[in-house]
């Protein structure tokens, strides 16, 4: 599904009704009704309901929903909080409505008359600011925002929560911490930002009959889904051999790190590649290979548990290639990598140490003739850029693109909203994963996933998308019905992605 910007959102609304010949009321009334729709699962009509409604499109919601509850039998009160002036348009229409079928409107701008009011309802309808939204939130929006967020009654936003912005830039803000948010029609980006999400509460689409057209040449921004992956994830045919399913070749590994290696390999050999070889320092090989006897081994020189040089390897005989995890941050790591880079004419996952190693050499990367994936999290994306981690959370989408396309990558930002970026500039969140996530070897099994879809005839982005909803799907089925977020660890979500195949295939 294509997530919107403010602008894209303007530009479909705008699509509907010139060219289409929808009434923007009757959009306006949709989003209403659907909103009602869901509100009435929530609460029930003993309830005392405070919609409080700003100047905008937003606010002509609010007055939708007001009406629509009170033919229900609820008790709702509308806080105006402009003068009537400011009210024009479909919300004018709507505000008519309303009163014609007597609604209750109160004009209230300062902010303790608001608390009074707060004080006496049960749940309030945030229809102040939707995505309309530019600059600091002004008075009097500002002190009701407060006012509401202090008091933890039970708050739902319409379309957006008021006061969060549509996009992505804005860090600072003053917004509604909703426990409910109804987004019209399509999300919006702010909906996958770190910052921006929890404001948003539990949140759910409702549709209002606009169509899911984009008019965007530059800013292709879709979600990846069950339906999707279930759509593009080869299935293994009776006929396949190992052979069918990808060789794939994984280098890094230290004495102290020999684990990153090891779920590498074991996650690829997981989501069905045929064959993997790890390249690692001899003295951990014992250890990898009694968690992952699947896998071959090539030994590779040696210095204090550090890898020290590159064996004779005929990288063509691989399909793919992992590279970086575990390895640590010598001279020789660095030398190494930058090494495999260049030779390998192959599809190249870089992670971990790796990514530490390519910093200096981004033009190798662009020179290469072959796909070159990098999975860094913000702070190895902040070391790559240059720009602060929080820079990078603030516009992740921009911050990756721009990336992807300067750099002629592959880019996985991992997060909490994991963001694919490919060298055209196009770019899918991912919609799976938990806060069990957040543990060491999280990554590197995330890599094993990823090169194992690398290989799987698939086209890159699907490889990519796929591996890593399959990866956050892991996670949300066995927090789901085994493990916790506390408990969960990387070998675990490993062992969970036979639960993911067996729901996916
Ligand atoms: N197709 C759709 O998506 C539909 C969406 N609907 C709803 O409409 C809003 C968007 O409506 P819009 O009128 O464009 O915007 P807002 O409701 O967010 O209000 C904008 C007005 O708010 C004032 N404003 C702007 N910035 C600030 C600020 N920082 N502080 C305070 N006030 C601000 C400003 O008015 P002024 O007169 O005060 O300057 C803006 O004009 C969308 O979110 C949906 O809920 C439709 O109902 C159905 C179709
Ligand atoms: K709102």
């Amino acid at each position: 599904m294509h997530i919107v910007t403010a602008k894209e959102m303007y530009e479909i609304d705008r699509f509907a009704i010139e060219k289409g010949g929808i009434d923007g009321r009757i959009l306006m009334e949709n989003a209403g009704r659907a909103i009602v729709d869901q509100i009435t699962n929530l609460v029930d009509n003993t309830e005392r309901i405070l919609v409080l409604v700003g100047s905008g499109n937003n606010g002509g919601d609010g007055f939708v929903i007001a009406r629509n509850l009170l033919n229900k039998g609820y008790e709702v009160i509308v806080l105006q909080l402009v003068a009537d002036e400011k009210i024009k348009g479909d919300a004018a229409y709507h505000k008519q409505l309303f009163i014609n079928f007597k609604g209750k409107i109160q004009l209230v701008q300062e902010v303790t008359v608001v608390e009074q009011y707060l004080s006496n309802a049960d749940v309030v309808i945030d229809a102040m600011l939707g995505i309309g939204i530019s600059g600091e939130v002004r008075q009097p929006f500002k002190q009701v925002i407060e006012v509401v967020n202090k008091l933890e009654m039970l708050t739902i936003s319409v379309d957006i929560p008021s006061g969060v912005p549509a996009d992505e830039g804005v860090a600072n803000f003053t917004a509604i911490k909703a426990d409910y948010t109804f987004v019209v029609e399509l999300p919006k980006l702010s909906l996958y930002l770190e910052y921006c999400s929890p404001f948003y509460g539990q949140w759910r689409l409702v549709e209002i009959g606009l169509p899911h057209t984009t008019f965007s040449q530059d800013n292709l921004i879709e979600t990846w889904n069950q339906k999707n992956v279930v759509e593009t994830l080869p299935k293994r045919n009776r006929y396949s051999h190992k052979g069918s399913h990808g060789k794939g070749l994984v280098i890094g590994g230290s004495h102290t790190m020999p684990g990153s290696v090891a779920m590498t390999a074991k996650a690829a050999l997981r989501s069905g590649s045929g064959l993997i070889t790890v390249g690692t320092v001899q003295e951990a090989i014992p250890s990898i290979a009694s968690y992952c006897m699947e896998a071959t081994y090539i030994s590779f020189l040696s210095n204090e548990g550090i890898i020290t040089g590159l064996p004779a390897i005929d990288f063509s005989s691989y399909d793919a290639l992992a590279i970086g995890m575990g390895m640590g941050r010598s001279e020789s790591t660095a030398s190494i990598t930058k090494k495999v880079i260049v030779d390998a004419k192959i599809p190249i996952l870089i992670d971990a140490d790796g990514l530490q190693h390519i910093k200096g050499d981004l033009p190798l990367i662009k020179q290469r003739q072959h796909p070159t994936v990098l999975t860094p999290h913000p702070g190895e994306m902040a070391m790559l850029t240059g720009y602060s981690v929080k820079e990078i959370l603030t516009s992740p989408f921009k911050v990756s693109k721009q990336f992807a396309r300067e750099h002629g990558v592959y880019l996985i930002l991992k997060g909490v909203h994991t963001i694919i970026s490919d060298p055209n500039g196009r770019q899918w969140v991912n919609t799976t994963g938990n806060a069990g996530l957040a543990k060491g070897g999280s990554g590197d099994v995330l890599s094993g996933i990823l090169l194992s879809m690398m290989m799987q005839n698939q086209s890159l982005n699907d490889a990519l998308t796929n591996g890593c909803f399959i990866h956050g799907a892991s996670a949300d089925i066995l927090v789901s019905e085994q493990r916790s977020k506390q408990d969960l660890v990387a070998t675990d979500v490993i062992d969970g992605l036979t639960s993911v195949f067996r729901t996916l295939i």
